[in-house]
């Protein structure tokens, strides 16, 4: 497959928005996509270790370069300059040496470079490289030119990039201009080129504005319409706010506590016999589990639409807490809807959401729980939208909230995806991940979607049984179906009613499932598989057990199926499991359930 270089990066947050790139490219040479070494060096400590980090040169001093070689550190130069032969052969890591292409001579020219890779560009306009001008790609037809050693660069953008590939076939795509607006880099543009590069149809389609495939969509009363619109708005505005995104993670290191660590669990390694296991830490966040870091995004996001009144719905309480909490922080007013049988169930998290100044408000109607929450919070939003948002908690909803849900938990994967590679060097085989409505699994398998090896598995709850009326798995058992404003897959009867879901877990407790899930399981690239309530019971001892960590119970499912998936497993291989919260909250169900427990 092509590769890709993302060039003239002075952001985190860009580099963040480039973390599948396979090259980031950091320019040294007189440009205003200038940066310092010490800058460089930065912003390399968040890159992926198996990710190149090159550093553009223009006739600078090999005792310059080789500064900046050690100092970032850089794992190739590019020269764009008149750099001669000798300062190519004397540069200790590989060299990119780079030509602007204006004719048939010049290219026949570069085939005497001594580099390892030729660069082909178009000639510099302002600076020696990055002009955003395309060269004529004919050129390069029947040059004999050694495809594993050409990087096609100039001009380059997600809508021709393809063309360029299929008409240079190169072994590097390289792109600055052509992924800024204004002159800045754009995480969105970023994010587009690469998947152009890397794939296919499928994200092709994923980027259809709110539909994913066939699912997703805006299924909503008239009503509704308007703040859905200005919503969709408001957040494509902070998308590409650097401001946005530095307020963001502020609050995620200084709040939260993030980053939270890829937690190798050697005895649950040893116990299950088979690949090394790695657990993603979210029972570490504030709060307790990964809905703060959607709740502190979209919190921000509704103060900048000037809306200081909060509705939520809750399940276990994990995200009425985060929502709650949130609010407190910021001062806004909070309302959270919670399904009698959930308030029941899950008495602590009621009293922290009052204590946290939420007015909890109890739902007696449907089955009383997480569905019937998400109803009536809808209602309260239509009736309240000039001046309240809905903070969603899960990847559902009408577009843009399964989007903007799964970009605000893509901390997970991409932090993940990072700390693997720092300690093993590779990506993981398998990532698992519990599934309601499928909030911390999007995080985690997003930035993951492009790389075919890594298994993806979501756990759905199957609470009695597949086979009984007693549970809520939803990909295995579901049909397609509106709820909640988008099209996904449900638990309904012939009628299109919808069926009542069951879990021992109230976060898994939902008939509904993210529609970009059910995208994802119907092209393959996401397995989902079924979990019992006695096999996630059984999974909160053996964890607790095994690595000291006592799991709430919607993460036991990802628990359960990582032990049947270890069985298959060799110990050569890399298991990733997403801890998504912790079992404080669960402690009567536990305590109720695991009686006699010796
Ligand atoms: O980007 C610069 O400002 C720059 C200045 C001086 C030498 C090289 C420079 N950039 C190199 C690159 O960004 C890429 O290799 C390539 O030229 C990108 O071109 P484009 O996509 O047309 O911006």
């Amino acid at each position: 497959m092509t590769k890709v270089k993302i060039c003239g990066l002075q952001e985190q947050r860009h580099v963040d928005a480039a973390s599948r790139a396979d090259a980031i490219g950091f320019v040294f040479a007189p440009s205003r996509r200038q940066v310092t070494i010490a800058q460089a060096a930065e912003l390399a400590k968040h890159i992926p270790a198996d990710t190149d980090k090159i550093g553009v040169f223009v006739n600078a001093s090999l005792e310059e370069i080789e500064d900046a070689v050690a100092g970032v550190p850089l794992t190739m130069v590019q020269l764009h300059g008149d750099e001669p032969d000798e300062l190519v052969k004397a540069i200790r890591v590989p060299v990119i040496q780079a030509f602007s292409i204006r004719t048939k001579e010049d290219v026949e020219q570069l085939k005497n470079s001594l580099a390892n890779y030729i660069l082909v560009d178009a000639p510099g306009t302002e600076y020696r490289g990055g002009s955003g001008n395309v060269f004529d790609w004919s050129l390069l037809d029947g040059a004999g030119i050694d495809p594993s050693r050409l990087i096609v660069a100039g001009g380059l953008t997600p809508e021709n990039v393809r063309a360029a590939i299929e008409q240079t076939t190169p072994y590097m795509v390289d792109v600055s201009s052509g992924v800024e607006t204004e002159r800045q880099k754009d995480v969105a543009k970023i994010q587009k080129f690469i998947k152009q590069v890397k794939d296919d149809s499928m994200e092709q389609t994923i980027e259809k504005v709110g539909f994913f495939g066939k699912y997703g969509g805006q299924f909503v009363p008239e009503t509704l319409m308007k703040a859905v619109k200005e919503l969709e708005d408001a957040y494509n505005e902070v998308k590409e706010d650097p401001e946005f995104h530095k307020e963001y993670h502020h609050y995620l290191s200084e709040y939260v506590g993030r980053e939270q660590p890829l937690t190798f669990a050697k005895r649950m390694t040893e116990a299950y016999g088979g690949p090394k296991i790695y657990l993603k830490r979210e029972d570490l966040n504030h709060t307790g589990a990964h809905k703060v870091n959607n709740a502190i995004g979209q919190a921000l996001l509704a103060m900048r639409m000037g809306k200081r009144k909060i509705v939520a719905e809750t399940g276990a309480g994990q995200h009425g807490v985060a929502t709650a909490t949130i609010c407190a922080l910021f001062d806004l007013d909070c309302v959270i809807f919670m399904g009698e049988e959930d308030i029941k169930r899950q008495q602590l998290n009621v009293f922290r959401m009052k204590l946290l100044g939420a007015r909890v408000e109890s739902v007696t109607k449907g089955s009383a729980t997480l569905k019937d929450a998400v109803n009536e919070a809808l209602r309260y939003w239509v009736a309240n939208v000039e001046d309240t948002h809905y903070l969603i908690g899960s990847a559902l909803g009408p577009h843009p909230f399964p989007t903007m849900v799964r970009d605000f938990q893509s901390v997970i994967g991409v932090e993940t995806r990072r700390q693997i590679l720092e300690k093993e060097g590779r990506l993981p085989d398998a990532i698992l991940a519990c599934v309601g409505g499928g909030s911390n699994a999007i995080g985690m398998f997003y930035p993951f979607i492009q790389d075919k090896e890594v298994k993806l598995i979501g756990v759905e709850a199957a609470g009695q049984g597949v086979d009984t009326d007693k549970h809520a798995a939803t990909l295995t058992k579901g049909t397609e179906g509106v709820l909640h404003g988008a099209l996904m897959k449900l638990l309904q009867d012939d009628a299109g009613q919808v069926q009542e879901a069951h879990s021992i877990s109230a976060g898994l407790d939902y008939p509904g499932i993210g529609p970009e899930h059910a995208y994802l399981a119907d092209i393959g690239r996401v397995e989902y598989r079924s979990i019992t309530d006695d096999e996630a019971l059984a999974a909160v001892v053996s964890m607790s057990r095994l690595e000291g960590i006592i799991p709430a119970l919607e993460t036991a499912h990802a628990i359960a199926e990582a032990e049947k998936q270890a069985k298959s497993m060799t110990k050569d291989q890399i298991l990733i499991i997403c801890v998504s919260g912790r079992g404080d909250k669960d402690m009567a169900t536990y305590a109720e359930n695991l009686e006699g427990l010796s």
